[in-house]
This record gives C-alpha cells, sequence and structure tokens, in this order.
C-alpha cells in the first residue's frame, strides 16, 4: 500500500449503493469536499437528509455500465460479486480510481480511519486485515490528538514563511525545523502556551547559523 492523500474539492465522486456503509463513504467524501452522487435505488435515512439539504446528488436507480462516465473516483458499496466486477471493468475502462468496500482485490485504495483536527490529518490502517483494529486506535489517539496541534499548525503557516525569507536554502530549512520544533517547543504547544512556543521559533530564525 503507498499512503497517499487525494484532493478532491469540487471533484465529482460517485458511491454505488445507499445503505450504512455508503452513509459513511459518502461522509468522509464530504469532508474532503468531494462534489458526491449517490447511485442506489434506495438510501438510508442519514443519505435522504443529505439529499434534502442539497448536500449529495442522488440517482435513483441500479447501477448501470456507462454511469462512471464523468466521474474521477468511485466506491462500490453494494455488496454484490457480479456488480462488483462489472463495476471494476468500466473502472478499467474509464481509468476511474475505485474502492470496492467488501474486496480488497478489487480496490485501487482503501480507506483509512482518520483523525482531522483542522489540517491536520492522522490516519491508521491494516492492509485490510482489520478495520477493526484501525477503529480502535483511532478511538484511542483521538484524545491524545487534541485541538491544540491544529491551534498549532495555523501558528507555523506564517513562521514558516518567515524561515522560508531569512533562511536561504531549503538545506538550512531542513536542519532548521528538525531542531527547532524540539519537545520544549512542542511542550509549550501541549501547555497551550502558544505566544511562548511561537517567540521560541522565531529567536530560533533570527539566531540561525548554518
Ligand atoms: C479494506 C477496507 C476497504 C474500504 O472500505 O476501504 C475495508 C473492508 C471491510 N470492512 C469490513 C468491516 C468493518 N469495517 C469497519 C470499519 C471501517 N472500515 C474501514 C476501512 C476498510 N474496511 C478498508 C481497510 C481498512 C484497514 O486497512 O484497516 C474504516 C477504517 C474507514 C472507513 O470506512 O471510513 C472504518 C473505521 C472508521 C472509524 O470508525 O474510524 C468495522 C468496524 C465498525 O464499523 O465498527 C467493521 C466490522 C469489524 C471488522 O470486520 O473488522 C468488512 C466486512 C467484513 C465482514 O464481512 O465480516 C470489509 C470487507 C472485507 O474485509 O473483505
Ligand atoms: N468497507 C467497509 O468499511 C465495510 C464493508 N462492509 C460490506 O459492505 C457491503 C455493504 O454494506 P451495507 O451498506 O451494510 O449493505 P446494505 O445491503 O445495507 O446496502 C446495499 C445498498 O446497495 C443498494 N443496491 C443494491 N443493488 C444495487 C445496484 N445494482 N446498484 C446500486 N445500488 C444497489 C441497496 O439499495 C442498498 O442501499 C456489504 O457487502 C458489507 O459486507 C461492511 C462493513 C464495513
Amino acid at each position: 500500500m503507498y499512503p497517499i492523500n487525494l484532493i478532491l474539492d469540487n471533484k465529482p465522486c460517485v458511491v454505488l449503493g445507499g445503505g450504512h456503509v455508503a452513509l459513511r463513504k459518502v461522509k468522509g467524501l464530504l469532508e474532503a469536499k468531494a462534489k458526491v452522487t449517490v447511485i442506489s435505488p434506495q438510501i438510508v435515512e442519514g443519505l435522504a437528509k443529505l439529499v434534502e439539504t442539497k448536500a449529495i446528488i442522488w440517482q435513483k436507480k441500479c447501477y448501470e455500465q456507462g454511469d462512471l462516465t464523468d466521474f474521477i473516483l468511485a466506491i462500490c458499496a453494494i455488496g454484490n460479486e457480479e456488480v462488483n466486477a462489472q463495476v471494476r471493468k468500466e473502472a478499467n475502462q474509464k481509468k476511474v480510481i475505485l474502492n470496492v468496500v467488501d474486496r480488497l482485490e478489487f480496490c485501487d485504495f482503501a480507506l483509512p480511519a482518520k483523525i482531522r483536527r483542522g489540517d491536520l490529518l492522522v490516519t491508521f490502517s491494516t492492509n485490510g486485515k482489520s478495520p477493526a483494529l484501525s477503529r480502535y486506535l483511532r478511538c484511542k489517539m483521538e484524545r491524545e490528538f487534541d485541538e491544540t496541534y491544529a491551534n498549532w499548525l495555523d501558528k507555523l503557516v506564517q513562521l514558516r514563511k518567515e524561515a522560508i525569507e531569512k533562511l536561504p536554502t531549503s538545506d538550512d530549512r531542513e536542519i532548521f525545523w528538525r531542531s527547532a520544533l524540539s519537545d520544549d517547543v512542542m511542550e509549550l504547544v501541549r501547555a497551550k502556551k502558544y505566544d511562548e512556543a511561537e517567540a521560541s521559533i522565531r529567536d530560533a530564525i533570527s539566531g540561525f547559523r548554518a
């Protein structure tokens, strides 16, 4: 497995099937700001609400060959081997990247469990061996990854700009950040002393010698 984070903002994605698994996958796509269409003869209540609020488009029908046209990514959550095979075939023809929720061998990608805190994204996966373990680790680590990292990340955006202005080469910046983002600084962050942490990084930028 090769981990990548897809940038799906406003890109057309389709979920086939309208059950609870489809709902979870749709929610994940919406978090990534994708433009989501669901194709299914029936949908669960959670999906119906998303249709009502126009958060997603619903095509009330069974999947047919040709339905993947115009989509860049598809998730097949129907749970039928025959349909899975048809969808896999069309995805190959149209070069659409596909996830089949009950068949890892048919997948171009699998979904990890995730913790999102602002722009920070932490993911867990098990190569399909135990989604339950991915979920367990996500729940456990949610406590560790509270909002402090996301708040700090917002500050780092500006500090990174300043480091780019003051430190001439990318080698310098690599050396700088590996030492500047120290346990001591991160302890200040954990204590929500963002200003002190910020000042410490600024001092380090002005005092940096390669
Ligand atoms: C391969 C993969 C394909 C994919 O969906 O991309 C896949 C496949 C399958 N899952 C099944 C079952 C369960 N899936 C979950 C939960 C999650 N499943 C997710 C991802 C993945 N699931 C991909 C690999 C992830 C990895 O590598 O770890 C998560 C992480 C992400 C998400 O869905 O968004 C999300 C947790 C989100 C969260 O809570 O954080 C639970 C637990 C629960 O719901 O409580 C159960 C019941 C317990 C169990 O079986 O473990 C079955 C049916 C097995 C059967 O028939 O018994 C299959 C099919 C098969 O295994 O063949
Ligand atoms: N990857 C994952 O995270 C998980 C996967 N699964 C597997 O996912 C599959 C789906 O699970 P559920 O959502 O609980 O099932 P479900 O049976 O509730 O949902 C299937 C949906 O597909 C629709 N459908 C049926 N035929 C269709 C067709 N030809 N075209 C379009 N839509 C069609 C149905 O109307 C229904 O909405 C199962 O095979 C299950 O084993 C189960 C748990 C987690």
